[in-house]
């Protein structure tokens, strides 16, 4: 086991989507390496952590798993904003999934910080014969929206690894860029942005 001071970085992924798209089970895929049979739905938020390594050094993922369903809409707002890293998920099986993305997009804008990075993830490509949504129409979106774009499988494990991974690593280098920037004004309205800050372990200790 690893002590708590031993991370370089923290960084908080924020997973948001419309309910049973596959939140939950992308986060247990990645953080346990499994898939839970009758996942029931998430109650407000939820956050698991799993430790890195990139590049030599360790990486604290924190990730926010939020509820999809409306009613819990206003809870799960307040975690946008500390967010590093915003994960939207559809279910490539599910259009009405995929349709409400612009609403997604609207909450991200209206209470993530600006510069948050932004993936969208297609889940569930493992139901091939039950797809709805185009691998090309996805990446069109996520390509407009300045977002990155995965498929992955929960259920059989296909990217999921990749797309934890390609955050800590996009995370970890900004990270280190803004070590290496001498404090600017840019930064303090990052901090000021209220944005939990990208930046080395003594400001992000738990
Ligand atoms: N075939 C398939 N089913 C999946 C996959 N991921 C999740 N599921 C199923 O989809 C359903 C919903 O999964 P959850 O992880 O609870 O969905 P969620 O997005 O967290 O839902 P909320 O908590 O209500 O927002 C469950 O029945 C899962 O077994 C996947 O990759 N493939």
């Amino acid at each position: 086991m690893w002590k708590m001071e031993d991370y370089k970085y923290l960084f908080k992924v924020v997973l948001i989507g419309n309910a049973g798209v596959g939140k939950t089970c992308l986060v247990r895929r990645f953080t346990q390496g499994l898939f839970p049979p009758g996942q029931g739905a998430t109650i407000g938020v939820d956050f698991m952590i799993k430790t890195v390594e990139i590049d030599g050094e360790r990486v604290k993922l924190q990730i926010w798993d939020t509820a999809g369903q409306e009613r819990f809409r206003s809870i799960t707002q307040s975690y946008y904003r500390s967010a590093n890293a915003l994960i939207v998920v559809y279910d490539i099986s599910c259009q009405p999934t995929f349709d409400c993305l612009p609403q997604w997009l609207n909450e991200i804008e209206m209470y993530a910080n600006t510069k948050v990075l932004k993936y969208l993830v297609g889940n569930k490509s493992d139901r091939v014969n039950l797809r709805e949504i185009p691998r090309y129409i996805g990446e069109d979106f996520s390509q407009r929206h300045d977002m990155k774009f995965l498929e992955t499988s929960a259920k059989e494990a296909d990217n999921v690894e990749k797309l934890f991974m390609e955050i800590a690593k996009q995370l970890t280098l900004q990270a280190r860029q803004n070590d290496l920037r001498p404090y600017t004004s840019e930064s303090t309205d990052r901090l000021d942005g209220g944005s939990s800050p990208i930046s080395s372990y003594g400001c992000c200790k738990l």
